[in-house]
């Protein structure tokens, strides 16, 4: 099954409510540091912007949260696996997004057959402290064909000038979120991406 190019990640609902109306069709609720009260709160605020928009919306990390509130998708990390129980995220009928940084992940990832990988940080990231170098674009490729059908999607550093490279590279969607959290007008940002990687498309 393919995803939508654009897959941009925000940590709250308000960024939801307020860009995901502009055509978004994938997006990822990632909240750090909040209690579960709230997380299961924005959460119901992200699923009704989204199923009013018909975008895809992907819970990162809260995977039992995800699966009472009856979301679709859950983006899990390998420490998130650690913990994570997978048969009951199948039963459940959630789709399974993984992130991979180098062999051994992208091996473990595979055997879960998840419903896209992501590889990161593709370029430097100010978001988060990585203990990974940036991968580049030649990394992309060889992830392409290592997976095959499986969409792969590029992470770290992601602008609408790099994203060109990414797909040619072999990357089906591009995600990104300080390219538009931090820029100085998010909507117009969003209206960028969206044209640019339609125009791809
Ligand atoms: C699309 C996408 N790719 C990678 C990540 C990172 O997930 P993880 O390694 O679990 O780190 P955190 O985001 O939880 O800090 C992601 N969230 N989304
Ligand atoms: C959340 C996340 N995960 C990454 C990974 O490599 O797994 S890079 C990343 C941050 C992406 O933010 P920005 O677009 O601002 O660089
Ligand atoms: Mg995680």
């Amino acid at each position: 099954m393919s995803i939508p190019r654009f897959y941009p990640i925000f940590d709250s609902a308000d960024w939801i409510e307020r860009l995901v109306p502009r055509g978004i069709k994938l997006v990822q609720l990632r909240i750090k540091d909040a209690d579960t009260s709230q997380i299961r709160a924005e959460i119901r605020r992200a699923k009704k912007v989204c199923a009013a928009h018909d975008c895809t919306l992907v819970v990162n990390d809260y995977w039992q949260i995800a699966i009472e509130e009856g979301c679709d998708f859950i983006h899990l990390g390998q420490e998130d696996l650690d913990t994570a129980d997978v048969p009951a995220i199948r039963r459940a009928g959630l789709r399974l997004g993984l992130s991979t940084h180098d062999r051994a992940e992208l091996d473990r990832a595979l055997a879960l057959t998840p419903d896209y990988i992501a590889l990161g940080p593709v370029y430097p990231t100010i978001l988060k402290k990585m203990k990974w170098h940036a991968q580049g674009l030649e990394r992309l490729s060889k992830w392409k064909t290592r997976i095959g059908d499986c969409p792969l999607v590029a992470i770290g550093g992601m602008t609408i000038d790099r994203a060109a490279g990414a797909f040619e590279a072999g990357a089906d969607c591009v995600s990104a979120v300080t390219d538009i959290t931090l820029n100085e007008n998010p909507e117009a940002r969003v209206d960028q991406w969206l044209a640019a990687c339609e125009a791809k498309g």
